[in-house]
């Protein structure tokens, strides 16, 4: 488990810096305490930005990579973004929940069948891979994904 605190300080030119450039997450579970009163988490759907509206107080609990590869594909894990604001600065506190990188991970059996096909390779150190390609500006499941080694 590792636990981030996000300070988004007052930025004078939000319609050209983000606060995060999107991503999805390298854990399995993200539990995120959003700041009660500032939003600008963004969520990418069918190529659309939405909004996360604040809940003062609550938790959004975010589907990472890592469920996505033990589920096969069953549970996505979004591709998210921080905005910056010009008036307001914002705080939030992100606990990302991590298997063992000993262990490793992969689809369950169970989720594999001849309708949903293994569609990602079992893995030992998830977060590791996520850098790599992250850095290089690539999404970093495609690395995971099976179809990957046939191109
Ligand atoms: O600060 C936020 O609202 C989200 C931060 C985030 O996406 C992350 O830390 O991975
Ligand atoms: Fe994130």
């Amino acid at each position: 488990m590792i636990a981030r605190f996000n300070f988004y300080p007052l930025c004078p030119r939000p319609d050209v810096v983000l606060g995060v450039k999107q991503h999805a997450d390298s854990s399995a579970i993200t539990i995120l305490l959003q700041d009660k009163e500032v939003e600008g988490l963004q969520v990418l759907k069918d190529d659309q930005w939405f909004r996360v509206p604040v809940v003062p107080y609550g938790l959004l609990i975010n589907v990472g990579d890592q469920v996505e590869i033990m589920s096969n594909g069953t549970f996505k894990s979004p591709v998210h973004r921080v905005l910056t604001n010009a008036e307001r600065e914002r705080n939030t506190l992100a606990i990302f929940i991590i298997p063992d990188v000993a262990v490793g991970i992969g689809p369950v059996e169970k989720l594999i069948n001849e309708e949903r096909p293994r569609a990602y390779k079992d893995i030992k150190n998830y977060v590791e891979l996520f850098f790599q390609s992250y850095q290089q500006g690539k999404r970093p499941i495609e690395a995971a994904k099976i179809s990957q080694e046939l191109h």
